[in-house]
């Protein structure tokens, strides 16, 4: 079980009273879809992959922040950004507040020194032809932080103490392949930790570890922390490791932030239907216990074409009429519905329909439907109100109809319209030091 060090008995300063250290500010980081400049500069209007986009966050000194949320949400972009890994394509970082957003390599190089990552995989993070003395005193040498041998080994020394990798001198002229997956990762944080960093960036830094030293990894990080007043970025989709170590927690969707607060409230009541769905997936440690989970349907979407307005609308439980319901978000439905049923009532079901394709484009907000060989609009109509109706008896009820204003036949087409849509923003909830961005709660902007 982990201990987190006691806040209010040791007489730490309380979060909200300490300096900031990074602030980002309507951060976002776009990959064009080629690889080169044109395509970078296209890429920001249309086709481009928002890996993060429009990020707000503040990180005061000793704060553990866990940036959480599926693959592909943007967690890994946003911590390699923040250590000036990953350009920027919008907003700003201030570091101590600097903006150090636009730093080339040269003008970055003494601030890495301060900024450190810690990668997933320890096996790839250690050179197998280096040993450790070399490997983990990296970093003295890179910054020019000492002036003999003598002092490199007392350097290299110390940090392996303060890792656990005891007596040091075992391990000096041993290799990674000499040792477990748990030292590995240990030896990693001595060498991330021995230039006397301020700020580490760990990214999924105990997924690829046995279960059994995962907990004494955080553990020892917590410990690091306490030691050398450290900072960290956890980044990670492992809510239930992030419940123990951080602080703050930021839930990312899609290259958005949904959820924010401090760790303990978001968990006691969580506030979005997407980190609601996540808290109601972590594993339970007792299976007798096992409740019936409320699994999130479908998968995350394509972070080139996102989702019409709150990008997590399509797999929403709860969506509401102007979340930012569009074409494609039929064509989702139909083809959920005809997955289900079998393939001869599906066929049968799937020819009224011509071809679904035009119902695959994005932000579009009126599907117009061709109806199939031998149909007409009105029979796609009377098929889709069935659905309607079907959908308005069920339980749980299919929120996309909520966002259906009108469906009437146009041009020998059957037109649905959808409500209009509004992003939500990122508001903070009265009473509660969480903020949220959907628009269930006030203030959203909806
Ligand atoms: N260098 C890149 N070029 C183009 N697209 C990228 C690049 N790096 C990341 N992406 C895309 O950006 C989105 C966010 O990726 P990112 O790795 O930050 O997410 P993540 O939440 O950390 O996921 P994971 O847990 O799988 O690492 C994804 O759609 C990914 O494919």
């Amino acid at each position: 079980m982990l201990t987190k060090p006691d806040t209010e008995a040791s007489g730490v300063v309380a979060l909200d009273d300490r300096e900031t250290l990074v602030e980002m500010q309507d951060l976002e980081v776009h990959f064009g879809m080629r690889g080169n400049v044109f395509g970078r500069l296209a890429g920001k209007a249309a086709g481009a992959v928002k890996a993060v986009d429009g990020v707000n966050l503040k990180l005061r000194k000793g704060e553990v922040l866990g940036l959480v949320g599926e693959s592909g949400s943007g967690k890994t972009t946003l911590g390699r950004t923040l250590l000036g890994m990953n350009r920027a394509t919008g907003g700003t970082i201030r570091y101590r507040g600097e903006d150090i957003t636009e730093f080339g390599e040269r003008k970055m190089r003494p601030l890495r020194r301060k900024l450190q990552m810690v990668f997933q995989d320890p096996h790839a993070s250690l050179n197998p032809a280096m040993d450790i003395r070399t490997a983990v005193g990296h970093p003295l040498r890179i910054h020019n932080l000492v002036s003999s041998d003598a002092e490199y080994d007392a350097k290299v020394t110390d940090a392996l103490e303060r890792v656990g990798l005891t007596p040091p001198e075992r391990y000096l002229t041993k290799f990674p392949g000499d040792l477990s997956g748990g030292q590995k990762q240990r030896a990693v944080l001595a060498r991330a930790i021995i230039a006397e960093p301020e700020l580490l960036v760990a990214d999924e830094p105990i997924s690829m570890l046995d279960m059994s030293v995962r907990a004494k990894i955080l553990q020892l990080m917590l410990d690091l922390k306490r030691d050398l007043d450290l900072t960290y970025v956890y980044v990670t989709h492992d809510l239930a490791s992030a419940k123990f170590f951080c602080d703050t927690i930021a839930i990312m969707y899609l290259g958005r932030i949904v959820e924010y607060g401090p760790t303990a409230e978001v968990f006691a009541d969580p506030k979005h239907p997407y980190t609601k769905a996540l808290l109601a997936a972590i594993p339970e440690p007792d299976p007798t216990l096992a409740v019936e989970r409320e699994l999130l349907r479908g998968e995350i979407p394509d972070a080139a074409k996102p989702p019409l307005g709150c990008s997590f609308h399509p797999r929403c439980p709860v969506a509401l009429a102007g979340c930012g319901w569009e074409a494609r978000d039929l064509r989702g439905l139909l083809e959920r519905r005809w997955l289900e049923l079998p393939p001869a009532e599906a066929g049968k079901e799937r020819a009224l329909f011509g071809d679904l394709d035009a119902l695959s484009e994005s932000g579009v907000t009126s599907a117009a439907v061709t109806p199939g060989r031998g149909h007409s609009a009105e029979d796609v109509l009377e098929y889709l109100r069935r659905l309607r109706e079907e959908a308005s008896a069920a339980e749980p009820r299919e929120p996309f109809w909520r966002g259906v204003i009108t469906m009437h036949a146009e041009g020998g087409r059957a037109v649905v319209e959808f409500s209009p849509a509004q992003d939500p923003r990122l508001n903070l909830l009265p009473e509660t030091d969480v903020q949220v961005a959907c628009h269930l709660y006030p203030g959203s902007g909806g």
